[in-house]
Order: structure tokens, then sequence, then C-alpha cells
């Protein structure tokens, strides 16, 4: 460093005294290479916030370049794993010697998987927003993983009411006739046969897991395949006619509130590994202009709470 640099950060004298819980950077924008298991290390374009803990009441304040080019280290010659996580914050509190014993980073990114379509064959990507935050505080280590997976919704009521509307259209139409197999079917093709169709929505399912402190690797592929296999009816990527068919089958077969979706996570989360977990589940409404909200827990003692 040029000796002839005002350096505020030591001369200065603190306007008012007193710790602080977390100071740093937000929005940092950094690219990462991302280890997760079952993908090649692929390049994720995140945004970070750095903090550490200012614990000297009198200290002018951090060393934010400090944290700054740490995570550019990790940008630049390693790969975010839960190992390189918690070194970069070991290394945050050991460039704040004196000043901080406590670091944390949340890592915002999208990432994009290959998908397959449901019945041609055909692929495409779909992005996958994705939260990690790693805090090391009082010398433990806690790190958790949000995932958003995007569904479609269709609501049991609306279909219900559909249905009655059919079949009262069937009675209008055919009352006290005799009807052959071929009239039936032929009514059941036309838009007459069908007179209301249910509404359906593109919905959100957050999830929340709280991981082993001393997890070695990610696993964010399989959370997400989960998600989807329960909820049945992921947004798809590719698509030609007889998946848009099969899309229509599986909602069919698959109507759902937003408490089935919320109660069907929690089913799934249980019995997994995760040292906690939170569900929230979005259903944003087509019928009102609000949503239609569930949230869950696993509901350990001083756990996470629904947010
Ligand atoms: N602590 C702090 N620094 C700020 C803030 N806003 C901008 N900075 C600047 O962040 C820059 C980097 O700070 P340092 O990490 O202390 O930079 P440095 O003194 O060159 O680095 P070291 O020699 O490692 O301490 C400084 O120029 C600060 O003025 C702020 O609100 N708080």
């Amino acid at each position: 460093m040029p000796a002839n640099m005002p350096d505020i950060a030591h001369s200065a004298s603190a306007l008012a005294h007193g710790r602080l819980e977390w100071v740093g950077m937000g929005n940092i924008e950094v690219p990462l290479t991302l280890e997760t298991k079952g993908l090649a290390p692929c390049t994720i374009a995140a945004k970070a916030d750095a903090y550490v803990s200012l614990d000297d009441e009198q200290a002018k304040g951090i060393h934010m370049s400090r944290l700054f080019l740490a995570l550019d280290t990790l940008s630049c010659e390693q790969s975010l794993t839960p190992i390189t996580l918690q070194q970069l914050l070991d290394q945050f509190i050991t460039s704040h010697e004196g000043l901080s014993q406590s670091a944390k980073l949340r890592l915002e990114f999208e990432l994009l998987l290959r998908r397959k379509s449901l019945l041609s064959g055909k692929q495409g990507w779909k992005g996958y927003p994705v939260v990690i935050n790693s805090v090391l505080l009082n010398g433990q280590f806690k790190l958790e993983l949000t995932v958003d997976v995007a569904y479609s919704s269709t609501c049991p009521c609306s279909a219900a009411l559909a249905r009655q509307l059919i079949q009262n259209a069937f009675d209008a139409k055919f009352k006290q006739q005799e009807l052959s197999f071929e009239q039936v079917k032929n009514w059941l093709g036309s838009t007459e046969g069908i007179v209301a169709t249910p509404h359906s929505q593109r919905s959100i399912a957050q999830v929340k897991v709280l991981l082993s402190h001393n997890s070695q690797e990610f696993d964010i592929v399989t959370l997400i395949d989960l998600i989807e296999a329960t909820l049945k009816t992921p947004v798809q990527a590719a698509v030609k006619r007889e998946d848009e068919q099969e899309f229509a089958r599986l909602n069919g077969q698959n109507l759902i509130f937003c408490e089935d979706a919320a109660r069907k996570l929690k089913a799934l989360l249980e019995p997994l590994a995760y040292s906690d977990f939170s569900v929230r589940v979005n259903h944003y409404e087509s019928l009102h202009a609000h949503d239609a909200v569930a949230m869950a827990v696993k509901g350990i003692a001083g756990g996470y709470t629904p947010e």
C-alpha cells in the first residue's frame, strides 16, 4: 500500500461507538464455479452479500476490500462447495482480527438445468432460482439452501364446478334420448362437450433446507428433482403437442390446492436428512388478483418459523 495515503479506518475515530451485528457489502456481482452432485462444475452468475460482525466497539469500520478480494479468489481460483464456503468465511474473520468474530455470505443465482420434455424426447434449459446462505457465528458453521421450483396447479374446486357444468350441458342437450356410443364420443370431443375448464396457475414452491454443518458437497439437483416429482406438474422447457397433451393429463390427474402442495412437500422432506426445513407454496391465482399461500416447517425446537 502507498505510504502517503490516508487510512481512515485506522486513523479516524468512530462517530459513535458500539457493536454492529453485520457490516459489509450487498449485491456484489461475482461469477462462481459451482460444484453440485450429479452435475459437471458449471459457472453461475451470482449476486453476493458479504458481511462480518463489527465487535470492536471503538473501531471506525471494517475493511470492505478484504471481503471483496477473498470472494474474488473464490471466484477465480476455486470452486463453490460447502468446504470452500466455510474457508471463505474463516478468511473473512481472520482478515479482521480484533474487529470481527462472525461472518456471513448470501449467494443468489439461477441454476440452469437441462430438462427433458414429457414425451417427445426433446430437451431444453430451465432456470431455478437458488439462494445459499452461510454463516460462521461463534465458530459454528451454518449452511442453508433455498430453491424455487415453478409448477402448474389446477384448482380441485374449479374442476368439480366445471364437471358439473359439463353434466348440465349433457343433460340439456340429450335429456331423455337414447344415445349411441359414437354420439357420446363425438359430443365429448366437441367444444360443446367441454363447456367449462377449471382454472390453473403458475405456482412456486420455495423450499429452504438446513444442511449439516459438515456437508462435503451440495446436492441441489436431487432436491429440485424430488420437489418436481412430488408436485407432478413442473413447468416445462421444450414442449411439442404430445408433451402439451401429457401436461394437460398430469394437471387433470393432480388437482391441487396450495394446502395439498405444502403437505406433500412436508411429507417429502420429513424423512430426509435435512436438519430443518421450511416450505412456502405460492399459487399465483388466475381466479383472484391475490395469491393462495401455504407454509410449513419441520417444527423442531428453536428451528425455522414459517415465513
Ligand atoms: N468500512 C467502510 N469502508 C467503506 C465504506 N464506504 C466505502 N468504503 C471504502 O472501502 C475501501 C476499502 O477499505 P479497506 O478494505 O479498509 O481498504 P484498504 O485500507 O486499502 O485495505 P487494507 O490495507 O487491507 O485495510 C476504502 O476506501 C473505504 O473508504 C463504508 O461505509 N465503510
